[in-house]
């Protein structure tokens, strides 16, 4: 059972106090069902409970009570743990994970795992301790039963086989179902992404949000129906339960009597403690659909959490001190790089294979037309990408294994689709004086300032917002800067800031910048202007060369 081996991560300490304090509440629970039959008993013959009927049942239920409640709480805590862990450790792999890699997994799905299932595994897990508390409850009564008849154990255990299969069955169905609707949820949470980010676009035409709506109905339809089929396997359990315990007892009343010698007095005590063992077993198995989606649950966090630790992932410490080596180059080379967005589709786009050798302290703009390749060249160049063939070189050295993380703490980005982090992480001692002179800078001061440690606000326009990350690539303060069409949105005024003013400050500064540009007016400002074509080297031409024209 994947939620038994979950389990078993726990500390053994806290493990074994768990179980330990499960099985006190177990047997006070027995003890006290056994008090009140004797007393009952008792008071069937006209007879007063004794004294010790009192203590035995007032130790009794004082040991199930806080046994039970100490259980409970430690458990939680345990699992609580153990989820903790197991999320933080997700979010860490994601975060080192290849950028390919997190890309592929889809946001619908992480978040459906991460948030909603381990919260459904948190609810779900006092129900165990329950369960196992039940299971000394039958334990017992089923020493009892055998000592009073081991017929009627038998036709019990006979009865349990029989209802086994059908629930293996079941259990199988189930499962199935369960796995549809976890798909189907991560669907759902997709297709409300769409509706809050397409927010303008639905409201300004109506045949469109009609649309989105009738996909999104659709698949809660769908998600409906699978909901309503695992309803029914459970009431399939419950009618299991329900005909098996009526066989058993019909069985035993009908034909114990008359055939089964010594039956006709105990038929009394026999019904009742037959009842008392098929319900404590019936009670755990109509709850056991809720672990069974908790295992599937858990089954899918799981199988994230392997192919996240399949991929190669590397410590940021990693990364930093192999970062060492490359930190004072002077020439980077691509050597016949090449990527594919699909290696097994000859069809797919590919960019390369490219030759390229840029040096500190040069300013290199890739042009090109929608869809050359100038975006996905950069991520190949960063080391973001995987190289299907070819090989980075930093002076004489290639780069390579582990290597990239250290390479890529070479560059600072605004790439396209850029995220902007409302605080400066990384930058924890930055002087705020000096990003709010910047902000200043910028345009911005009216705007946004950095208080506390963070900006106070990102409610900017596109193009405010790229002003922003400049900010932020700028106090990195890396050797390479990344520019992935940073001036689309600027006015002219920071068009003309940002290629006449910030870029030859850059190339002043000895840093190496590598942009991607439409501004043709502005090529000029380049020491190379290199230009892709599906992917390809068309040509490669001098600024100076630009500015004759
Ligand atoms: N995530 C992706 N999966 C598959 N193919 C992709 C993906 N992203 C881009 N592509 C393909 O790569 C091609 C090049 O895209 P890229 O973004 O590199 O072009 P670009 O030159 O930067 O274009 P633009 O000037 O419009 O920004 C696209 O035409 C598209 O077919």
């Amino acid at each position: 059972m994947v939620l038994a081996d979950f389990i078993r991560e726990a500390e053994p300490r806290q493990l074994r106090a768990m179980l330990g304090l499960t099985l006190v509440a177990g047997l006070a629970n027995a003890s006290l069902i056994i008090i009140v039959t004797n007393v009952a008993e008792t008071v069937s013959y006209g007879l007063r409970p004794s004294l010790l009927h009192w203590i035995t049942f007032l130790i009794a239920f004082g040991l199930y009570y806080f046994a039970n409640q100490i259980a409970l709480v430690r458990s939680m805590e345990v699992i609580e743990d153990l989820l903790n862990r197991k999320r933080l450790g997700i979010a860490d792999k994601l975060r080192k994970s290849e950028l390919l890699v997190a890309d592929s997994l889809g946001r619908g799905r992480l978040y459906n795992l991460v948030a909603k299932e381990t919260n459904h595994l948190s609810v779900t897990f006092p129900l165990v301790v329950d369960a196992i508390q039940q299971m000394v409850l039958l334990g017992i009564a089923l020493v009892y039963l055998l000592y009073l008849s081991p017929a009627a154990f038998v036709v019990f255990l006979a009865t349990i086989g029989m209802s086994a299969l059908g629930y293996k069955v079941i259990d199988r169905r189930f499962r199935g179902i369960l796995e549809l609707v976890e798909r189907m949820q991560a669907q759902m949470l997709d297709a409300i992404v769409d509706i809050l980010r397409g927010a303008k676009e639905l409201r300004l035409n109506a045949a469109k949000s009609e649309a989105v709506a009738a996909a999104y109905r659709k698949r809660s339809d769908v998600l409906e129906r699978l909901l309503v089929r695992s309803v029914e396997h459970w009431v399939s359990l419950i009618l299991l339960g329900s005909l098996s315990t009526f066989l058993m007892l019909g069985v035993v009343a009908f034909l114990f009597p008359a055939y089964v010698t010594g039956h006709k007095t105990i038929i009394f005590q026999l019904i009742p403690v037959l009842l008392f063992c098929m319900g404590t077993l019936w009670k755990t198995v109509a709850q056991s659909p809720m672990f069974i989606r908790a295992e599937v649950g858990l089954q899918s966090i799981l199988k994230i959490d392997e192919e996240l630790s399949a991929t190669s992932s590397i410590s940021p410490d990693e990364a930093r001190l192999h970062s060492k080596a490359f930190l004072d180059f002077s020439t980077i080379s691509f050597n016949e790089i090449q990527f594919s967005y699909d290696r097994t589709d000859p069809e797919a786009y590919t960019v390369g294979p490219l030759n390229l050798t840029v040096s500190r302290g040069e300013v290199v703009f890739l042009v090109g037309g929608n869809g050359s390749g100038k975006s996905t060249a950069l991520r190949m160049m960063t080391g973001l990408y995987p190289l299907h063939s070819g090989w980075i070189g930093v002076d004489d050295a290639a780069v390579a294994g582990k290597a990239v993380a250290g390479y890529r703490e070479l560059f600072s980005s605004v790439f396209v689709d850029f995220h902007l982090f409302d605080r400066l992480y990384g930058l924890e001692d930055i002087d705020p004086g000096r990003v709010n002179r910047l902000i200043a800078e910028m345009g911005l001061a009216d705007k946004v300032s950095f208080e506390d440690g963070k900006f106070n606000q990102l409610h900017l326009s596109t193009g405010q917002r790229k002003r922003l990350a400049l900010i932020a690539a700028v106090l990195e303060d890396r050797p390479v800067y990344i520019f992935d069409e940073w001036s689309a949105e600027q006015d002219v005024h920071f068009r003309e800031f940002f290629y006449n003013s910030f870029i030859p400050n850059l190339r002043r500064d000895g840093k190496l910048v590598i942009a991607t540009s439409h501004d043709e007016k502005y090529w000029k400002v380049a020491d190379r202007i290199v230009k892709l074509d599906l992917g390809r080297i068309e040509w490669i031409k001098s600024g100076s060369e630009w500015e004759d024209r």
